[in-house]
């Protein structure tokens, strides 16, 4: 297709992915955001967000003038063809999804888009939201149209380029088509929608993400009870093709700066039609008590009494692959350890700088030091890799606490230590009698 002159308002985790990678495509782009810091290290070409590949596309769309940062969404719309949306839709007061920086730039450049220029709504927002704001712009001459992204992050890159699918989504089909070209040059199906069942598969989409790990992490919590093995009960299930094999792996609960906040909003949209969602209510309670479940099983590890325990932590972040700390389980169990009374020293390979309630140091075995157990809270594979020996040594206690079922037991079995992970089996320490 013919580049496109697109503007994407907001350069965090999605607009700076869209942006860059719309460039990459072969449209010309603008990227807005109101923070002027983050606006001029953009330009310089300074991405400070962990994603692999991001740096380069930014690089790569500003040398071929393809790419721009600039602040002021008002003066960057007026030639545009189509404007995307990606401010944050936090969880506002009460769970719902919190509209206010989508209405402020809508009604920021409401009455200067160009006629026929596409209105595109990337941020996830609940169903309405089109219909909303078209109200806002007051215009016929300026399709609404919704396009949810579903890009993780750590992949973002990735995931923009190679997408399982397109959803665009408009009460102007033509508009939603034409935004769905832009993507031509990807390899993917568009699923050509109405605007409320576009709006609706992106909640859909994440909310069934989490039913599915609440899903994972209760057979989890059984396998414990029961006896069996988590990993091979997951293996078993995942070679059936309509389960399929990702999102089974059980953990702190599930977190991060999207899926307990859509999970909430989507309570309440159905709350909104007086629809009684309660699979996905109960998803949400389940995913609070496996963080009550880890931190009972951290506090069994010693001994029953967090007061005055020195806990070792591996991770902060929310997954392994980010330094976002949204959300983070690794920092919800965290904080209840140190209301508990814990003593945390805490160590992730991505994240540095101060964070209340914990020491933050900057490598793995100066969490091992003095501690009576260490937990691993994020799934950095470089923990796999820890000489497990020297962390033993380190340590005051032998206890280590793997939330993410990431280690090998053997290895740390043969260290010296105890495992024990989440829904398999414990790996004691073996007593050597000299
Ligand atoms: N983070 C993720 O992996 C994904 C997020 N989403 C959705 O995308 C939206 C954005 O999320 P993130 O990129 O994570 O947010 P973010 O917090 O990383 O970035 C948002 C950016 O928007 C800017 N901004 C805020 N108000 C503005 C305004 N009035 N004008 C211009 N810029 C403004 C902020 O300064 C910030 O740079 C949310 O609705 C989120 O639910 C969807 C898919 C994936
Ligand atoms: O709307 C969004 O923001 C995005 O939310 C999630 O992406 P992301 O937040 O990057 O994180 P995920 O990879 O989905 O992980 C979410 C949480 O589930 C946990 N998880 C994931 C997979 C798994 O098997 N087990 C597990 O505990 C992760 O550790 C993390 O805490 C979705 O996967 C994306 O498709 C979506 O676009």
């Amino acid at each position: 297709m013919t580049p496109a002159r697109i503007v994407v308002v907001g350069t965090g985790y999605v607009g700076l992915t869209t942006g860059a990678c719309l460039a990459s495509l072969g449209h010309f782009v603008t990227c807005v955001d109101v923070d002027r810091a983050k606006v001029s290290r953009l330009a310089a070409g300074r991405v400070d967000i962990l994603e692999p590949g991001l740096a380069d596309l930014v690089h790569r769309g500003i040398a071929a003038g393809r790419l721009q940062f600039v602040v002021g969404a008002r003066d960057a719309v007026r030639h545009a063809q189509a404007v995307f949306l990606c401010v944050p839709t936090p969880m506002g007061a009460g769970g719902s999804a919190d509209l206010r920086a989508v209405e402020a730039v809508t009604a920021e450049i409401g009455d200067v888009l160009p006629a026929g220029c596409a209105l595109v709504t990337k941020s996830t927002v609940p169903v309405g939201t089109s219909q909303r704001i078209q109200a806002l712009v007051g215009r016929t001459d300026v399709p609404v149209v919704s396009n949810p992204e579903f890009l993780r992050e750590g992949t973002a890159v990735a995931d923009f380029l190679g997408p399982d699918r397109i959803v665009v989504g408009s009460d102007d089909l033509a508009a939603a088509r034409w935004v769905g070209e832009l993507y031509a040059e990807l390899d993917a199906p568009v699923v050509v929608a109405d605007a409320a069942s576009a709006e609706l598969v992106k909640y859909a989409a994440n909310c069934y993400l989490a039913l599915k790990l609440s899903y994972v992490n209760s057979i989890a919590e059984l396998c414990e009870r029961l006896g069996a093995d988590i990993s091979l009960v997951t293996e078993g299930m995942g070679y059936d093709r309509r389960i399929g094999r990702t999102f089974l792996k059980p953990g702190p609960g599930w977190g991060g700066s999207c899926l307990p906040k859509d999970t909430s909003a989507l309570v309440k949209v159905a709350e909104s039609v007086n629809y009684d969602f309660t699979m996905l209510t109960s998803a949400i309670d389940e995913n609070l008590a496996q963080r009550d479940r880890i931190v009972a099983k951290i506090a069994g590890a010693v001994g029953g009494t967090l007061a005055g325990a020195r806990i070792g932590v591996l991770g902060l972040a929310f997954k392994a692959g980010t330094n976002d700390l949204r959300d983070s389980p690794a920092l919800a169990v965290s904080s209840v350890l140190c209301a508990l009374g814990a003593e945390l020293i805490a160590y992730d390979p991505a994240v540095d700088g101060e964070i209340a309630g914990m020491t933050v140091v900057d490598d793995a075995y100066q969490v091992a030091k003095d501690a009576d157990a260490v937990v691993v809270l994020t799934e950095w594979a470089e923990f796999k890799h820890l000489d497990w020996a020297a962390m033993a040594e380190l340590m005051e206690g032998i206890d280590v606490v793997d939330t993410r079922n990431l280690l090998d037991p053997r290895v740390i079995v043969d260290a010296g230590l105890s495992w024990q992970g989440v829904g398999r089996p414990r790996a004691a320490a073996r007593i050597t009698v000299s």
